[in-house]
Order: structure tokens, then C-alpha cells, then sequence
């Protein structure tokens, strides 16, 4: 059985969304071998922010006690938590999946697995072939495995599993220091979970800024129980009566290799990062470039590499080929491969100049532009002053108000012409009260007139973005 398209789409996370009305009554393949809609609503971004959410309003008791109002939680009910969640998550799926398969009739749903047998040709696990003008690969990526004994235990998840369990655990271990790693122990944490974070690093999320990074696992150290400089050497049933159900014994070693003692646990969440899905599709074989980490090499628009050239018809777009796994970016790639697809003027290129992201932990973080080491190095390059600012939420109104301890606004510039250069925000809201510094970084808005050039409402928490602003004691 053999089908040809005007255009495949594998993958129905962000690739999805880029079928307009100009593809309508034209031929369109989606080949998707998971559940339609992909990584984000399904497993991703949307249901872990729909935990965060009643996660901190479990938090709430404990932090409002400190501002003379007591508070007490009775009950979290995990059960009604996730059945909110997935109830809503499921029920979108399923219409995306029946409006491509059912409504249109120019798109035919292929709901499996596929691999490339050339750069514009597929087969899928059940051997229907499919060839195609135009190809966009938007295979995503997929957790990480590690190679320790027991990994395989019916109690050890990844994120694509541990938000449907059926209860929530008394004790859970979180194996990795990255996103996925931080927003669990948070949720977990919250809920009331005792939990164990084992991380090979000495601090959390040490890609960020590294004042953001060492703020951060202070301020988690006095939530959860965070081992720094440990791994796992092994996971093994506690209980030889209930090996599949019981609790299991988490094997610690320090990153010198001496033993860190085990730690019991009910499950063990691993959390080491996310590999592109190119394996499983074939893609080296297929003669497509690749990265040393399993990318697709793609140009500035989108078109994958064969070679060092563009393949003629060949696009792809978000974790498969980008370096940045967020949605956002997917999305970005996403409109801009739609463009190129039936582009009859110049080709538009991917803006991958300053992309942001957010860690709904709590405190938040949010994070665009430059570490203030990479801002060094800029500066040095340029023959520019290097402006740096520490601004305390605690130093204003609002913070008064919500007697902050912990939040600042981490802002660095260009000292001589105020351009900005990263903006590095912990606390609340701080995925919100970055948005207008990302603005200001797209429009090339220099810092000091960023700050007097408009009103700031008072005494609103932007006042300390603000304050952070003139900080910097920036020209421009
Ligand atoms: C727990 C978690 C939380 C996250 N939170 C955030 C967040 O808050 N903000 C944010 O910006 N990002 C977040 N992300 C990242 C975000 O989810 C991803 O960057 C984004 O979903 C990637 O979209 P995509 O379209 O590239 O891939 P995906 O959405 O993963 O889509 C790829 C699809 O391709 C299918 N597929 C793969 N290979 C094949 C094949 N060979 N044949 C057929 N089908 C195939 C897969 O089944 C999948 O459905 C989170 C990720 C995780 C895991
Ligand atoms: N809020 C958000 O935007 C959000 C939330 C979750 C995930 N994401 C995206 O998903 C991606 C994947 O998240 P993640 O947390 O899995 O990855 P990550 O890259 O953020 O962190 C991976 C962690 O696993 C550790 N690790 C890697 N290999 C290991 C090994 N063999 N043994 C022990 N530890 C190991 C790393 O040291 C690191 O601490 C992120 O990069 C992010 O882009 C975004």
C-alpha cells in the first residue's frame, strides 16, 4: 500500500499547527505514532502547569502564616487534581486527532509509527509507504533513559507517566537538576510529598545565571530534601513480597564514587533531560545531517541539511532540530516553516536572538538573554562596560507587602549604550514580570529609557523591574 502527498507532517505536537487554509483541498499526510497534540498538551508544558497551580494553593497555609493569618489545609485529593487535568487535556486531544481525521478530508491521519526511507519518503510500522513533495519533521523529543539496575521497575516513571498515577506517593526521589526535575519536587513538594531530588551537579538548573542558579537551591534546600554532587547506582524492590508495588531502595553515590547511602522511596521520577526522536525515524540513514547530540541540523529557515545543504522540500522544526526545547520556540519555528512552505517570495528566517524561559517552581524563575558570564565575555569582545544590578523584590512596595525574602531582578546591560543583555528574574510572578524586558530586549529599548521614558503603576510588584532598570546606572 503506498500513498503520495502534497505535504507530510510527522508529528502532531507544534507541527500541527501549521496546516492554514491555504492547504485546504490539497493533500496533507500528519503521520503521528503517540497521542495527537503532542508532547505539550499531553505530557508536557499544560498538564504540569495545571499541577502547579492547585500545588501552590496547597503552599498557602504555610506561607501566609507569616503574615498573621492562619490557614489550615485539609486535604490535597490527588485523584481530583488529575482526573481535572487529563479530563480537559483528553477531550482536546481527541478533537484535534478527529477534526484532522475526520472533518478534513484533504488530511489523511496516519496514527503510527514511521521511519524515513529517503528524504521525502516513509514507511510506517504496518508498511503503508508514503512519499511526499514537502516533508516537515516535527518528531520532537523523548526522556532520556539511564543505564542503572531497576530503571525498568514498574515504580520508576519519566513525566510521560508519573502525572496519571493512580495516588500520590508518600516518598518520591527525583533523579536530575533540570525543568522537568525542579517543577516536580515543587509540585510534589507542595502536596506534601517527602522528596528527594539526587543531582550530579553542585547546584540545580546550572544552565541559568549563576546567581539565579545558587538562589535557587538555597531556597529548595529549605523545601525538599536536595542531595548536590550524587547518582543513582541502582533501584531495587525494599519489599521482596511486592517488588512491582512496593517501595524501593534508590542506590546514592557521591560524584567521587564513594557510597552516599540508599534512600527508600515509593517512586523514583527520572528527570535527565530529553533526546530528539532522529533515531527512531531514521533520519542518519536517510542521509540527513545530524548533530552531535541527535538534532537535525537545520539553516536559519528551517530546512533540514544533507551535507551541509538544504534537501529541496525538507523542513523541520521544534525539539527535534532546535537547541532551545520549549513550545514557544516550536511554535516560532513552527510559523515560520508555514510561511516557507509556500513561501513564493523570500524565504523568512527563525529569530533565535532572545529566547525566553520560565521554571514554575516556586519561587518562579524566569531568564532571557545573556548569564552574566557570557555578558562578560560579550563586553570584553565589544569594548564595552558590563552594568550589572541585583535588585531585591524585598526593596519595594509590593514586596513589603508580600514580605518577599527571597525574589530578585537580575538585570545586565551594556553600561555605556543601556542595551540589555539578560534578565534573570526568581520569584513571584517572575515569568510575567519578565515579559516586558523581553520586549524592550526585541525593540532594542535601551535600559534607562525603558525606565523613564513611561509611567510604572504604583505600587505594583513592576515597580522592582523598574528600580532594577535605573540600577544599572546605564547611558543611553
Ligand atoms: C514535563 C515537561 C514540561 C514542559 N514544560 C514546558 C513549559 O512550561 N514551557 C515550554 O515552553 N516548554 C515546556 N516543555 C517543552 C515542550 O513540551 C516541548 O519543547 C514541545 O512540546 C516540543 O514540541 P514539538 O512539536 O517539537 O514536539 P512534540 O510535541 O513532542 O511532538 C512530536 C510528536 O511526534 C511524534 N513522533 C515522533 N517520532 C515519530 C515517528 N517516527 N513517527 C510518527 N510520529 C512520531 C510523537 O509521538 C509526538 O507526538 C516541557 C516538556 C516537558 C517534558
Ligand atoms: N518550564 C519550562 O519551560 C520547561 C519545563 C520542563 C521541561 N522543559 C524543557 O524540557 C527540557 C528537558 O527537561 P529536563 O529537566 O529533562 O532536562 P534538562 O536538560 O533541563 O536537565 C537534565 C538534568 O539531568 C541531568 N542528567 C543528564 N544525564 C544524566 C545522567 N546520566 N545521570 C544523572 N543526571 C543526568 C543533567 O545534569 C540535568 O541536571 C528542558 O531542557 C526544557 O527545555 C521546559
Amino acid at each position: 500500500m503506498s500513498a503520495h502527498h502534497d505535504l507530510v507532517i510527522v508529528g502532531s505536537g507544534s507541527g500541527n499547527s501549521i496546516l492554514g487554509p491555504e492547504w485546504d483541498g490539497r493533500s496533507v499526510g500528519i503521520v503521528e505514532g503517540g497521542t495527537f497534540g503532542g508532547t505539550c498538551l499531553n505530557v508536557g508544558c499544560i498538564p504540569t502547569k495545571m499541577f502547579v497551580y492547585p500545588a501552590g494553593l496547597a503552599a498557602v497555609p504555610a506561607e501566609a502564616a507569616r503574615l498573621g493569618v492562619d490557614l489550615t489545609r485539609d486535604a490535597v485529593h490527588w485523584q481530583a487534581i488529575r482526573d481535572r487535568i487529563f479530563g480537559r487535556i483528553d477531550a482536546i486531544s481527541a478533537d484535534g486527532r478527529a477534526y484532522r481525521d475526520v472533518t478534513q478530508e484533504n488530511v489523511t491521519l496516519y496514527a503510527e509509527h514511521a521511519r524515513l526511507t529517503g528524504p521525502r519518503a516513509l514507511v510506517t510500522d504496518s508498511g503503508r509507504a508514503i512519499t511526499t513533495d514537502q516533508l516537515v519533521i516535527a518528531a520532537g523529543s523523548r526522556p532520556r533513559e539511564l543505564p542503572v539496575p531497576g530503571a525498568g521497575l514498574p515504580q520508576v516513571h519519566t513525566s510521560d507517566t508519573i502525572m496519571r498515577i493512580p495516588e500520590a506517593p508518600r516518598r518520591l526521589v527525583i533523579v536530575g537538576g533540570g525543568y522537568v526535575a525542579a517543577e516536580f519536587a515543587a509540585i510534589f513538594g507542595q502536596i506534601g510529598v517527602e522528596v528527594t531530588q539526587v543531582v550530579r551537579g553542585t547546584a540545580l538548573l546550572t544552565h541559568l545565571d549563576a546567581t539565579v542558579a545558587e538562589r535557587f537551591t538555597a531556597a529548595a534546600r529549605g523545601q525538599w530534601d536536595v542531595r548536590l554532587s550524587t547518582e543513582i547506582t541502582g533501584i531495587a524492590p525494599a519489599d521482596e513480597d511486592r517488588p512491582g508495588t512496593g517501595p524501593v531502595r534508590v542506590g546514592l553515590m557521591d560524584t567521587d564514587g564513594n557510597d552516599a547511602g540508599p534512600v527508600e522511596a515509593d517512586l523514583v521520577l527520572i528527570a535527565a533531560g530529553r533526546i530528539p526522536n532522529t533515531d527512531r525515524l531514521d533520519a542518519a540513514a536517510a542521509g540527513l545531517d545530524l548533530h552531535p547530540d541527535g538534532r537535525l541540523a537545520v539553516d536559519a529557515y528551517q530546512r533540514v541539511l544533507a551535507g551541509g545543504r538544504p534537501v529541496p522540500g525538507v523542513w523541520a522544526l521544534g525539539d527535534v532540530s532546535s537547541e532551545h526545547q520549549l513550545k514557544h520556540v516550536a511554535n516560532h519555528e513552527a510559523r515560520v516553516v508555514a510561511h516557507n512552505l509556500t513561501a513564493t517570495g523570500p524565504l523568512l528566517a527563525s529569530d533565535h536572538r532572545f529566547v525566553p524561559s520560565a521554571v514554575f517552581t516556586h519561587p518562579q524563575l524566569a531568564q532571557v538573554g545573556m548569564t552574566e558570564a557570557q555578558a562578560r565575555e560579550h563586553c570584553a569582545a565589544v569594548g564595552e562596560e558590563l552594568a550589572v544590578v541585583v535588585q531585591d523584590y524585598g526593596s519595594t512596595a509590593y514586596g513589603w507587602a508580600m514580605e518577599d525574602t527571597t525574589g530578585i531582578v537580575k538585570l545586565i546591560a551594556e553600561r555605556g549604550t543601556g542595551r540589555l543583555l539578560g534578565a534573570h528574574l526568581m520569584g513571584h510572578e517572575a515569568s510575567m514580570l519578565i515579559q516586558p524586558l523581553i520586549q524592550a530586549m526585541h525593540t532594542d529599548l535601551p535600559a534607562h529609557r525603558m525606565a523613564r521614558g513611561q509611567y510604572w503603576i504604583h505600587p505594583a510588584l513592576t515597580e522592582v523591574v523598574e528600580n532594577a532598570l535605573l540600577g544599572l546606572g546605564t547611558g543611553g
